[in-house]
């Protein structure tokens, strides 16, 4: 398996302080990763970082070998190949979802590409299938249940086809009945090759679905990298990893 993303000693710095410090970092294409750590201890900004929504102050970031920097995201059709490739579900669907019906919104990324409109209906009615979606196409995304507006969300990144998804708390606020949905649906993914990135919380939660659990402390570094049976062999960490 070939590495996917690459971190190099990467740093991001907020104007008033530190938001990643000096990160290594190498995801082989296919991995099931769950990220977590403390409130503030760089989630978030890593995944901006991944998905192309920010840039780093110092190191580099490769994906597939290309340099992801300014230079590279200044390039529009780069910059979009690049957005096709890295689907990013974001922690508030409600700042992902804004079309009138959720066939639009699936169809919406897809209308941006030189696609036939049969094509276009054929991968909405395939990624609403996929996501159990197919009973909510003509409802108004925004008033869906958390579960659903996930579930639709994952559905307009699916349809441009990634080959990495990052879910940011993919599982947050959601029923346990959804929750299962929603981790069914990332093992599905992980079996049709896609990589998964995932921030979590709730250890517990995820435990059993992630393969390597990625940690940040309170210095925005990473404190611990490790698979899932060595954690499982050392209930120490795991009882650290629960309380987060
Ligand atoms: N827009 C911003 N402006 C200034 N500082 C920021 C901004 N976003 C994040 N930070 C700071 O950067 C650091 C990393 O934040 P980040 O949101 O990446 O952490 P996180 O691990 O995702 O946290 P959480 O678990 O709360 O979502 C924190 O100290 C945070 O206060």
């Amino acid at each position: 398996m070939s590495v996917t993303l690459k971190l190099k000693q990467l740093s991001y710095d907020y104007p008033n302080g530190t938001g990643l410090a000096n990160i290594n970092l190498e995801i082989t294409a296919g991995e099931f990763v769950c990220f977590m750590g403390p409130n503030g201890s760089g989630k978030s900004t890593l995944f901006n970082i991944l998905s192309g929504l920010k840039v780093a102050t110092s190191g580099a970031y490769y994906f597939q070998q290309t340099q992801i920097d300014a230079s590279y995201l200044k390039k529009p059709q780069q910059r979009q190949r690049f957005h096709q490739q890295i689907g990013f579900v974001f922690q508030n669907s409600d700042v992902q979802l804004f079309n009138l019906t959720v066939a639009d919104e699936v169809a919406f990324g897809l209308r941006q590409l030189p696609l036939s409109p049969a094509e276009i209906t054929q991968r909405v009615n395939d990624c609403l299938e996929l996501t159990g979606c197919s009973q909510l196409r003509d409802r108004v995304p925004y008033h869906l249940s958390g579960g659903e507006k996930k579930r639709v969300a994952l559905a307009s990144v699916l349809a441009l086809n990634p080959s990495v998804l990052i879910l940011d708390e993919p599982l947050n606020g959601l029923t346990p009945a959804a929750q299962q949905e929603i981790r069914h649906l990332l093992t599905q993914l992980q079996q049709a090759g896609k990589t998964i990135l995932i921030a979590s919380h709730d250890y517990v939660q995820i435990k059993a679905t992630a393969q390597r659990f990625i940690v940040f402390n309170e210095a925005h570094q990473i404190a611990y990298d490790v698979d899932q049976a060595t954690l499982a062999a050392k209930p120490e960490l795991e009882a650290e990893l629960a309380l987060l």
